[in-house]
């Protein structure tokens, strides 16, 4: 197995809300080795981006509780332990994220040269003094997306680019510095197709020549099938089903992953996926038994009552449903949680 880069242990968050705590993200287990590609797949609102964001600790704290026994370690570091000085250094050389909003993650009022000079100045690469080396390094940058006249680009400021333009803005500062991890958030979402297949292309490039690990978010499988290692799927706050990603698609088991392969649509014809019925339980109060029984084909009375556990149905296959039961349990690492 890979030497793990992020393990996240038993990870539960809540959002303080007025009607309660939503718990939106439920006990996850989940790691990326070093230089592995993996996915994070699961329909809109089930906790993907509150699980990134815990990660990066960028979510308002006093808004949220975080279980108990929760671990989020990054190089064997503990993040939910770090003060402000060793949360900034992990967001400036450590990890960065590409956001679904090119838009909203750059600054309108400053020119992408001053906000790619920004990032160069703090990272600790460069004397700060030496403009020059920091150019280059910005124009290197912005070359190695394929943007064409790189001066122009970084004279200009964001809403003079175009979509396309600015999501390749994003992803070349994110790899300004040498950072081990990026967490690519739907880095698509916002643009047409041709151009989100050359993203993510340029993605897994950069990331494969660099050896860096990638966290791809999404919300189809269609999208991560060219590009990871290995997927997590995801259904209101559980990861339900882990494997490789050939296997997934080969022998997908949970019948939630199993309805989301039915949505991918396919140029062979079939017509329009039926889409899976029903929609994401409320997180303020949760089923007590599998979340998502009022959706499953297969679910019987068992499934409203009791959470299943998480089954190993095949080697390095782990899937969160009781048909697997007789599988045996997953197995344990050591430290009590499954993987
Ligand atoms: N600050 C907040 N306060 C309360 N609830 C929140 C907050 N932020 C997110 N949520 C809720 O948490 C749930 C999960 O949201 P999240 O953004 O993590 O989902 P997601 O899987 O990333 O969705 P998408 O694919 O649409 O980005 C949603 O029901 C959302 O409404």
């Amino acid at each position: 197995m890979d030497e793990k880069l992020l393990d996240i242990q038993d990870l539960s968050v809540w959002y303080k809300t007025y009607r309660g705590f939503a718990e939106v993200v439920d006990h996850i287990n989940l790691y990326v080795g070093k230089g592995e590609k993996i996915g994070l797949v699961g329909e809109s609102g089930c906790g993907k981006t509150t699980t990134m964001k815990m990660v990066m600790r960028t979510l308002d704290e006093r808004g949220i509780k975080v279980g108990e026994g929760s671990k989020l370690l990054f190089g064997g570091e503990d993040i939910l332990a770090m003060d402000a000085k060793a949360l900034l250094d992990l967001r400036r050389r450590k990890i960065s994220m590409i956001s679904q909003s090119p838009m909203a993650a750059l600054n309108p009022v400053f020119t992408i040269g001053q906000q790619m000079m920004d990032v160069l100045k703090y990272s600790g690469q460069f004397d700060k003094h030496d403009k020059k080396g920091m150019l280059d390094a910005a124009r290197k940058a912005i070359d190695s997306v394929m943007i064409p006249d790189p001066d122009r680009i970084l004279n200009s400021y964001p809403h003079q680019l175009s979509g396309g333009m600015r999501q390749r803005i994003c992803i070349a500062t994110s790899l300004l510095t040498p950072r081990q991890l990026l967490i690519a958030d739907e880095p698509g979402t916002a643009l047409d197709v041709t151009v989100q297949g050359q993203i993510h292309k340029l993605l897994r490039r950069l990331v494969e020549e660099e050896k860096r690990s990638l966290i791809m978010i999404t919300h189809s499988l269609g999208v991560v099938r060219e590009l990871v290692d290995r997927i997590y799927v995801m259904y209101a706050g559980n990861i339900v089903e882990n494997c490789d990603t050939a296997e997934l698609f080969k022998n997908p088991l949970h019948p939630y992953t199993q309805g989301l392969l039915a949505c991918v649509p396919r140029l062979t014809g079939g017509g329009i996926s039926a889409g899976i019925y029903g929609y994401i339980p409320s997180y303020v109060n949760p089923p007590k038994g599998c979340r998502f029984f009022n959706r499953c084909p297969h679910c019987t009375e068992r499934c409203k009552q009791e959470k299943p556990g998480t089954y190993m149905a095949a080697e390095n296959h782990a899937v969160s449903c009781f048909l697997y039961e007789d599988k045996g349990p997953a197995k344990e690492r050591g430290d009590g949680h499954v993987e």
